[in-house]
């Protein structure tokens, strides 16, 4: 290994990004590798409290004052600013660019250049400045490549706006079929190409290309598509690394669930016959409306089936606090499902991980964030997709269409959900013949897809596996090359 064995990371703040970049660290951690997290202080104290007492990562801060962005005081996350002003955190985020100029100027010049550095795919620019420094710079994605393909084809060319029917194709990307308006997100629906949003992603996505390559968090195998499409539109390397997931590596947990909870819903669990109970949860920021919430409170009543509902207070209500069951879940359905033993209400974090590799769930609806996704299909859970923001609609339209383990329930917070459609879907996807029974079989070769690319024997390498050497031997072969063009100058 070569003496600069550093890696920086340098995720955008958001847990959704976070979280997968913190979950790599530990993995290169595992290999020898020395890491520099870099973000801003209160993300950083988050962090420092979850990380397993083995790990050496070091925490290095980038000065940030929410204040000075026109933010409420103190919002240095995503999951503490309403989802209007998302934006703004992300247009703030790009003022670090001098901080992590600082960071790798003062490395360079202490002579300890880092290895690498790993960037999250909202900081383009800091390809740039890595690149001042002859430092070997890639993007890392949390994000699959089919999402994330359509998301970056469709702001690159608002296709959208040439179709008077609401359905188009993206015009690079063919591949992925056809899609509705109904699948943006209303940033993007909204987006003329010389609003605010266009004008960010104007100038970060195409800075994707000064970047050495890409990582993603996924399976070749799985999410070729959208990989190829990356492939040819930068023609850089594009290694599908994952899954990179947090319990595999040291189990670092996110810190906001407590062991009584865990131990409250294995036991639920345990009580539950195989594939019998559902769980529902919309990641680490989403919330639903208060009308979807009774719709889909009314579906569970009425399909008697166990589950597991991560709640938190409904679109338009602080998501901070407490839950309030008597005003937002229909009269006594809280009481009755605990008294039934049918169903267990978690407020705001439930320890999801554990709750996917119990074998007593038999769905998950979920958001379709890609962590979601993928901790579900590596443990062979089929899906009920309730997409609302990012690239979550196309990772449904992923699920449903190209993996064929999902069955889109709703679209968006606009949607207007009707217990009666939810109660059948969530009947369909957990019967144990036909759709359902079809869906588990194709989730648990997905399954045995997943554990193949990460599988390292004697005489096997599995695709991520094999992906992640070869990164790791191009950031050693773009340091060896630097070198030696140094020392010949
Ligand atoms: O009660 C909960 C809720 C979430 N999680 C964990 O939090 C993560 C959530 O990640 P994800 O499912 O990807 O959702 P988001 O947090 O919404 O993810 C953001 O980041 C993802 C990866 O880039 C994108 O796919 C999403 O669109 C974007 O919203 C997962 O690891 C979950 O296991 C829990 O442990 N308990």
């Amino acid at each position: 290994m070569a003496d600069n064995n550093n890696i920086i990371m340098f995720p955008f703040m958001a847990q959704g990004h976070i979280i997968p970049f913190l979950a790599l660290s530990l993995q290169l951690e595992q290999k020898g590798y020395q890491i520099t997290f870099i973000n801003t202080p209160l993300n950083l104290a988050n962090l420092r409290r979850v990380l397993p007492p083995t790990s050496a990562i070091r925490l290095l801060e980038v000065p940030f004052n929410s204040s000075d962005h026109g933010l409420p005081p103190n919002s240095e996350n995503t999951d503490s600013l309403p989802p209007y002003q998302i934006y703004d955190l992300l247009v703030a985020s790009t003022s670090l660019k001098p901080a992590f100029r600082n960071i790798l100027s003062g490395l360079v010049d202490a002579g300890a250049p880092p290895l690498c550095v790993v960037a999250d795919f909202f900081f383009g620019w800091s390809a740039a400045v890595s690149h001042e420094f002859d430092i070997f710079h890639v993007i890392f994605s949390g994000s699959g490549g089919f999402g994330l393909a359509c998301y970056f084809s469709s702001w690159i060319n608002l296709p959208h706006k040439n179709s008077d029917s609401g359905e188009f194709t993206l015009p690079d990307f063919p591949e992925a079929g056809k899609l509705q308006v109904t699948q943006l997100t209303p940033s993007l629906v909204a987006a003329t190409g010389d609003d605010p949003w266009s004008k960010f992603q104007k100038q970060n996505l195409p800075a994707w290309g000064n970047s050495d390559g890409f990582l993603f968090n996924t399976v070749e195998e799985l999410d070729k598509v959208g990989l190829s499409y990356f492939r040819r539109k930068f023609n850089l390397p594009v290694w599908a690394i994952g899954p990179i997931n947090l319990s595999a590596n040291g189990g670092a947990q996110t810190g906001k669930n407590g062991r009584i909870e865990t131990e409250t819903c294995l036991q639920f669990l345990n009580s539950k016959s195989p594939s019998s109970v559902l769980y529902i949860s919309f990641g680490s920021q989403n919330t639903i409306t208060a009308s979807q919430m009774m719709q889909l409170a009314q579906a569970l009543d009425k399909s008697k089936k166990n589950f597991i509902w991560v709640v938190r207070p409904p679109l338009g209500f602080d998501i901070n606090t407490k839950f309030r069951a008597e005003e937002w879940l229909p009269e006594n359905f809280k009481e009755q499902i605990e008294e039934e033993h049918r169903g267990l209400i978690v407020e705001k974090w439930a320890p999801q991980v554990e709750i996917l590799s119990h074998q007593s769930v038999g769905a998950f609806m979920s958001h379709c964030g890609w962590n979601s996704v993928l901790e579900s299909l590596s443990r062979g859970v089929p899906l009920l997709g309730w997409p609302m923001a990012a690239e979550q609609f196309y990772n449904a339209k992923m699920m449903v269409e190209i993996a064929e383990v999902c069955v889109e329930v709703a679209r968006g917070i606009n949607f207007e959900v009707r217990s009666e459609d939810l109660r059948e879907t969530i009947e369909q996807v957990m019967s144990e013949n036909g759709k359902g029974k079809e869906m588990r079989k194709k989730a648990l070769n997905i399954k045995k897809i997943i554990e193949d690319a990460t599988r390292n024997e004697e005489g096997f390498k599995g695709s991520s596996v094999e992906a992640m050497e070869d990164f790791l031997q191009a950031a050693l072969m773009m340091n060896t090359t630097t070198t030696t063009t140094t020392i010949d100058l």
